[in-house]
C-alpha cells in the first residue's frame, strides 16, 4: 500500500474529521497588532458552520511597530530590513500564538490548522502602480514556516496571492467570509468593516442580485497618522479629539475629490494612497495648511465617514437596507455618528447582532478561508476570482 508523508497523511485525516479547530491570525494596516481567533468549523462553504471559541488581540510593542514602518507603504526601503522582517514577524507571530494558546489553557496538538494574513508592506494594484506590464501585485511577510516549525501545527498563509494570480487584486477577501457567514436570504445586508481601510460587502436581500465586495477608501488610517503626528497618540480613544474640533469643508472638498473614488468596482487601496502626503496636498489646494490639529481629526474622521456614506447612497439600492459594523473604527464614535447622520434611513449595528465578533471578523475570515482550502470547493460569486487560497507549511 502507497504510503503518504506524515504531513499529508495528517491533512487527510484532518479533512476527513467532522470538525477542525482553526486559528485565524490578523494583523492589518493599523499595525495596532496581533489578532488571534480560535474557531470551530464543521462543513464547508454554504453549510459552513462556526463558532468563536477564544479570541484576543496582542498589542505590537511600539519597537515592533517602529521595525516595521521602515518597510510599510513605502516605496523604498532598506532590502535588509525587509528580509529580517519577513523572518521577525514570522517567529513573533508563533510566539504570540503559543501565548495566547497558554492563557486559553489549550493544547496545540488540538488545533488542526493556523491560517496566518501576515503583515502587508506593500499593496500595488496596477491602477495604483501604473506601470505597464506589471500586474496586481502585493506582499505580505511573516514566513509561515516559521509559525508551522515553531507551534507544531499545519499553517496556511499568504492567500492573497492566488487572488492576484485568478485575476483578482488580492483583496479584499472578505467577500467568501461575508457572503458564507453573513448573508441572508430576503434581506438587504452591508457588512462594513472599519480598520486602516474601509471595505464593505453588498448583500443585497435576493441571491439573483450582484454581491459586491470592495475596498472604499481610508478608515482610520488617517486619523491614526495625524494623531501620531499632532499628538503623539496611536489614534483618537472615543473620539476625544475629534468631538473637541470642528470639521473644515474646504478641506473636506480636495479630500473627496481623488480618481480611486469614481473608479469600476470592485478596487483596493492602501496607505501607499491614503498618507499624510495625501492629506497635505488637500490642505494646500484648500489654501488651509495651518488648521488647528483637532480640526484636521475632526476632518479626518468626516472624510472617512463621507467616503463610505457616498458609497452606500450610489452602490447599495434597496429597502429596509441593514448596516453591520466591524473593525476598531466601529468604536469611533465620531465617525460612526456621521454615519448615522449621512444615512439616516439605514440601521446600523455592530456586527454582533449577526453573531459576528466585530473585533474578531478578519481573523475569523482567514481561519475560514484556511477551512475552505482544506475542504471547500472554489465558490463563484459574481466575476470575482474562483479559487481556494492559501500555501502551506507543514512543521518539520
Ligand atoms: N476606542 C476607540 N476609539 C477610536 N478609535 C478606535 C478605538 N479602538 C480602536 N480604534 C481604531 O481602530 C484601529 C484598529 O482597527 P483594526 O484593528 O480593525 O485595524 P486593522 O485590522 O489593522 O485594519 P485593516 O482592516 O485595514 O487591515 C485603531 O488604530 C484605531 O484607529
Ligand atoms: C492588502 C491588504 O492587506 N488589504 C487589507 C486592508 O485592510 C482592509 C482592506 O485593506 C482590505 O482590502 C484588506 O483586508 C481585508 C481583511 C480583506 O481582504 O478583506
Amino acid at each position: 500500500m502507497a504510503t503518504f508523508n506524515r504531513n499529508l497523511q495528517k491533512l487527510f485525516d484532518v479533512a476527513q474529521k467532522p470538525e477542525r479547530l482553526v486559528i485565524g491570525l490578523m494583523s492589518g494596516t493599523s499595525l495596532d497588532g496581533l489578532d488571534i481567533a480560535l474557531c470551530r468549523f464543521t462543513s464547508s462553504g454554504f453549510d459552513t458552520k462556526f463558532e468563536l471559541l477564544h479570541f484576543t488581540t496582542i498589542p505590537y510593542p511600539e519597537n515592533f511597530k517602529d521595525d516595521i514602518r521602515q518597510v510599510f507603504a513605502k516605496r523604498q526601503a532598506d532590502m535588509e530590513k525587509l528580509c529580517l522582517l519577513n523572518a521577525k514577524v514570522g517567529t513573533y507571530h508563533a510566539e504570540l500564538i503559543i501565548q495566547a494558546l497558554d492563557s486559553w489553557r489549550v493544547d496545540a496538538a488540538s488545533v488542526d490548522l493556523i491560517a496566518s494574513h501576515g503583515q502587508t508592506v506593500y499593496h500595488a494594484p496596477s491602477r495604483l502602480h501604473g506601470h505597464l506590464g506589471y500586474p496586481n501585485a502585493t506582499l505580505q511577510i511573516g514566513d509561515a514556516d516559521h509559525i508551522s516549525i515553531k507551534t507544531g501545527i499545519i499553517t496556511l498563509s499568504d492567500f492573497r496571492q492566488k487572488h492576484i494570480a485568478a485575476g483578482g487584486e488580492g483583496a479584499p477577501l472578505a467577500l467568501y467570509g461575508d457572503v458564507l457567514l453573513g448573508s441572508k436570504q430576503g434581506e438587504n445586508r452591508i457588512l462594513l468593516n472599519i480598520g486602516g481601510i474601509a471595505n464593505l460587502t453588498w448583500l443585497p436581500a435576493e441571491k439573483s442580485e450582484t454581491v459586491l465586495c470592495t475596498d472604499i477608501g481610508p478608515g482610520n488610517t488617517l486619523i491614526d497618522a495625524a494623531c501620531k503626528k499632532y499628538f503623539d497618540k496611536p489614534y483618537d480613544e472615543d473620539s476625544r479629539i475629534g468631538f473637541s474640533g470642528t470639521v473644515n469643508n474646504e478641506l473636506l472638498s480636495p479630500l473627496l475629490n481623488h480618481p480611486f473614488f469614481n473608479e469600476s468596482l470592485p478596487k483596493t487601496t492602501g496607505p501607499e494612497l491614503f498618507n499624510l502626503a495625501y492629506v497635505e496636498r488637500a490642505q494646500e489646494a484648500a489654501g488651509v495648511q495651518n488648521i488647528e490639529p483637532n480640526d484636521l481629526i475632526a476632518t479626518l474622521s468626516a472624510f472617512t465617514a463621507k467616503s463610505i456614506a457616498d458609497f452606500v447612497k450610489q452602490h447599495c439600492i434597496g429597502d429596509d437596507i441593514k448596516l453591520f459594523t466591524s473593525g476598531g473604527g466601529a468604536r469611533n464614535p465620531h465617525v460612526i455618528k456621521q454615519l448615522e447622520n449621512e444615512l439616516s434611513g439605514t440601521s446600523i449595528q455592530s456586527s454582533d447582532a449577526i453573531g459576528i465578533n466585530p473585533d474578531a471578523k478578519e481573523a475569523i475570515l482567514f481561519a475560514l478561508l484556511a477551512n475552505e482550502a482544506i475542504v471547500g470547493e472554489p465558490l463563484q460569486i459574481g466575476n470575482n476570482p474562483t479559487v481556494l487560497m492559501g500555501k502551506f507549511s507543514f512543521p518539520a
